[in-house]
């Protein structure tokens, strides 16, 4: 990645940090000004130690109440330290999770409004990266890392202030290693915006690997293909642990100069203060001061210098967060307009998903209200696009897609929702209750009429079946259910919907003949009084339909009904006769082994 992109992709991050920050600024800065205070705290058992000192070394008779005091002050600063720095990280926590909320609450926002061919082309896995793991990093940055610095910072000044204000010859030595150390340090992190962009890099190919995997578990063990799967996610980790040594292998020297310098001050300090002292230059308590103040001086630098790297990340993580926010929406005027009969029509429609790639072109099609409409074609033709151009998931290239009359970009996104319910071919159920998955969008819709769809989708029966009905949880995806049952639940819940216009993208996968029955009838119930726009993968199950379109390579061939279609002898006598002869095949097929057996 070039410096100069690295550069603007931590500037969007920081604009996105210093944005969060305002938003907590009171919040954040009492945290602060408590962690100062604490830190102050924190300074006084030294001060007192040195009282103690010229106390025993200077009286010859030591005052034992002045020392009692100076013990007494020492512990009450050490308790009033560690109440402050409690009561800054506990305000600073509040703030961190308020502000993870307010964000994941704007990336799920966003999420909801980007097309969904913006969120396939980022993928689950690096969105689940950037809504767990970078986020999390700002709570750490918000909580710890903010009021640790200032503290830190403040420790630095304060005793870089104090020490000159003592002793200035003593305070150089004890200052000396610093830009030393600062220049190892400069060597360490040069170029280190590459690296953690590399790093950063592998992280979201790691998470994109890794959730597909376990996406992909199921068909990953069907095709016995767990080896190469798991090499292909190993890979990936491997080449995020290729990312972090790098980048640690980079660091290496200059930090290790840089720990080192700033752990040898005292090789400093101590011979230029025994020097001092012999030379009668500075008393022993001072002495004393120095070598426990100038000892505990590199400790907060060297933390502030861990936080400089942690800072690359969290920056990093933000922009990714920043550019989802960025991302513009699905345009939408907001507008309810009034809806003309529910008919869906596609005028002269080109659309790519790409934009070197045409999938649709010059489509026309209509599908009237209250009929069924079939779209058939041989596979990757494009019948699939069209359901997804229809509830507006992807924006035309050229062209209209009008529903009730009325261009679906004119319509309020919510408005088209409530008026077109898709059926998908492999539905997606929740982890929670059939109800639940049943009611989706509708919390309020009474029992009764959950009962009524799905009796009208043949599920009720063998929902009731389940140990506890309407109340069983189904697995993750609706794992524990069979395909057939997923498709009749996905269907109930469009009836539930009761939106005038179903598009119905028709499973691929052939289910049991019993079941094929079931879906039917679901279907059937589905058309009732609705425009249903149904991709058909199977000939057989549309040949009853009002109107069958028949798609080839992106253009529609032909339509009309189905004696109209195989009396005209093209390309849907031809899928007819190819699907009637496979179904024969496979009759053969089951004839001659049940023969053989006989
Ligand atoms: N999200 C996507 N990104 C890029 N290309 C896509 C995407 N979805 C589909 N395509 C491509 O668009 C073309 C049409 O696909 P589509 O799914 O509409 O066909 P289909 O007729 O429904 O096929 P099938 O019957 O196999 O489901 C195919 O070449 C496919 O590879």
């Amino acid at each position: 990645m070039a410096t100069a992109k690295v550069t603007d992709i931590e500037q969007r991050g920081r604009r996105l940090l210093r944005h969060l920050i305002r938003q907590e600024r009171r919040r954040l800065l009492s945290a602060v000004l408590l962690a100062v205070a604490a830190v102050a705290c924190q300074l006084v058992p030294y001060l007192m130690a040195y009282r103690v000192a010229v106390e025993l070394v200077t009286e010859v008779d030591p005052d034992g109440g002045a020392l009692t005091r100076y013990a007494l002050v020492a512990l009450v600063a050490i308790a009033a330290g560690t109440t402050l720095m409690g009561g800054a990280l506990a305000i600073s926590h509040l703030c961190a999770y308020w502000l993870l909320y307010r964000l994941r609450r704007r990336i799920a926002n966003r999420l909801a409004v980007l097309p969904l061919g913006e969120v396939s082309r980022r993928g689950s896995g690096a969105i689940g990266k950037l809504a767990m793991e970078d986020v999390e990093r700002i709570e750490v940055f918000v909580a710890h890392m903010l009021p640790d610095a200032v503290a830190s910072l403040s420790v630095v000044a304060a005793t870089t202030v104090w020490l000159f204000a003592i002793d200035w010859r003593l305070a150089l030595a004890a200052v000396a290693v610093v830009p030393l150390a600062l220049l190892g340090l400069r060597h360490a992190t040069r170029g280190s915006g590459t690296w953690v962009a590399q790093w950063h890099g592998a992280g979201m190919a790691m998470n994109q690997a890794i959730t597909e995997f376990l996406h992909g578990i199921k068909t990953v063990k069907v095709f016995n293909r767990q080896s190469d799967t798991v090499a292909r996610a190993t890979g990936a980790v491997r080449g995020y642990v290729a990312a972090e040594t790098r980048w640690g292998t980079a660091f290496l020297p200059g930090g290790a100069a840089y720990f080192t310098v700033m752990a040898a001050n005292v090789v400093v300090v101590v011979p230029v203060g025994l020097w001092l002292y012999r030379d009668g230059a500075v008393d022993l308590p001072t002495l004393l001061l120095f070598l426990l103040l100038s000892l505990g001086y590199t400790a907060p630098l060297t933390k502030l210098t861990g936080y400089s790297s942690q800072l690359r990340q969290v920056r990093f993580g933000a922009d990714e967060i920043a550019a989802l926010l960025d991302a513009p929406a699905l345009p939408d005027t907001h507008q309810r307009v009034p809806l003309g009969p529910a008919a869906v029509e596609l005028t002269d429609v080109t659309f790519g998903y790409r934009p070197d790639r045409t999938v649709l072109e010059g489509v026309t099609l209509r599908a009237e209200p209250g009929e069924v409409t079939a779209i058939v074609g041989p596979s990757g033709s494009g019948k699939t696009t069209i359901a997804r151009l229809v509830a507006r998931f992807f924006d035309v290239s050229a062209g209209t897609v009008t529903v009730g009359g009325v261009d679906v970009r004119e319509l309020a996104v919510d408005q088209l929702m409530d008026t077109v319910a898709v059926v998908f071919q492999d539905p997606f159920l929740f982890h929670d209750t059939i109800r639940a998955n049943l009611t989706l969008g509708q919390p309020d819709v009474d029992d009764e009429s959950v009962y009524r769809a799905a009796r009208a989708a043949r599920c009720h029966d063998f929902i009731l079946a389940l140990p506890q009905g309407y109340d069983t949880i189904v697995g993750e995806r609706g794992a524990t259910l069979s395909g057939g049952e997923r498709q009749r639940i996905s269907i109930a819940r469009a009836l539930l919907k009761d939106a005038p216009v179903v598009v119905l993208d028709e499973a691929t996968a052939s289910t049991d003949p019993e079941n094929e029955v079931l879906i039917q009838q679901a279907v059937a119930s589905l058309a009732a009084g609705r425009t249903l726009l149904v991709i058909a993968h199977r000939l057989t199950t549309v040949r009853n339909a009002g109107r069958i379109v028949v798609m080839t390579d992106g253009r529609v061939v032909e339509s009309g009904r189905h004696e109209d279609l195989l009396r005209a002898g093209g390309t849907y006598a031809g899928l007819w006769e190819d699907a009637t002869t496979s179904a024969r095949w496979s009759l053969g097929a089951t004839d001659t082994r049940s023969g053989a057996s006989r």
